[in-house]
């Protein structure tokens, strides 16, 4: 089975992108919804963009494509809560998609950056897509919902953070060990 997926939203600095390709993560978003207290202005986003190159994946996040519309042939991928025609898409949603056709990832999403952790309907598993699970997760779940769904992802953001928006590095380091296991030594 391969490795798990583990992208960390809402990194706001290079110190923060620094942790998250130190920590083994597979990509990052930058989040570009207005009112989030994540949201990165156009310059932070190109720079943290040169310092991603080649070391993680970058994902453009906004509900809408407007949203995204300046970074989104700069990231690997973008991902809305609406559908859209872009080269990778990332399509996150609460209720299941009306189609998966050239999907990249389908995200299950019913917090919105909020942190909150809400039951995940058995329907989930009836998606034909790449599922990352995403919304609540924390240090303390994240192994019993990965135990529990078999998600091919994850994603947080809320739980890695000492508040909203500041991503703290023990939290980002015990999210990633307990969702993947402590690495091996050597
Ligand atoms: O993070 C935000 O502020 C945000 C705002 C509006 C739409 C989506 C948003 N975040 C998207 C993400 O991918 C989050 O990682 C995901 O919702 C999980 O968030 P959390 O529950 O805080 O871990």
């Amino acid at each position: 089975m391969s490795e798990l997926f583990v992208k960390v939203c809402g990194i706001t600095t290079v110190e923060q992108l620094e942790w998250a390709i130190e920590l083994g993560y597979d990509a990052m978003g930058l989040m570009c919804a207005p009112h989030s207290p994540r949201l990165v202005d156009i310059g932070t986003a190109r720079e943290l963009l040169v310092h991603a190159n080649g070391r993680i994946q970058t994902f453009a996040v906004g509900l809408t494509l407007d949203q995204v519309e300046p970074l989104k042939d700069h990231v690997d991928t973008v991902q809305l809560y609406e559908s859209a025609e872009v080269k990778s898409l990332a399509l996150a949603s609460d209720t299941p998609p009306e189609s998966t056709e050239g999907l990249e990832y389908w995200f299950y999403d019913a917090s919105h950056g909020t942190g909150t952790f809400s039951e995940i309907p058995q329907w989930v598993h009836d998606v034909d897509a790449r599922f990352v699970l995403a919304g609540g997760l924390n240090p303390g779940n994240v192994a019993e919902v990965v135990e529990q769904y078999h998600p091919d992802g994850i994603d947080v953001s809320s739980g890695v953070e000492s508040s909203p928006g500041t991503k703290d590095y023990a939290l980002m380091k015990s999210f990633i060990e307990a969702a993947r296991g402590p690495k091996p030594r050597g």
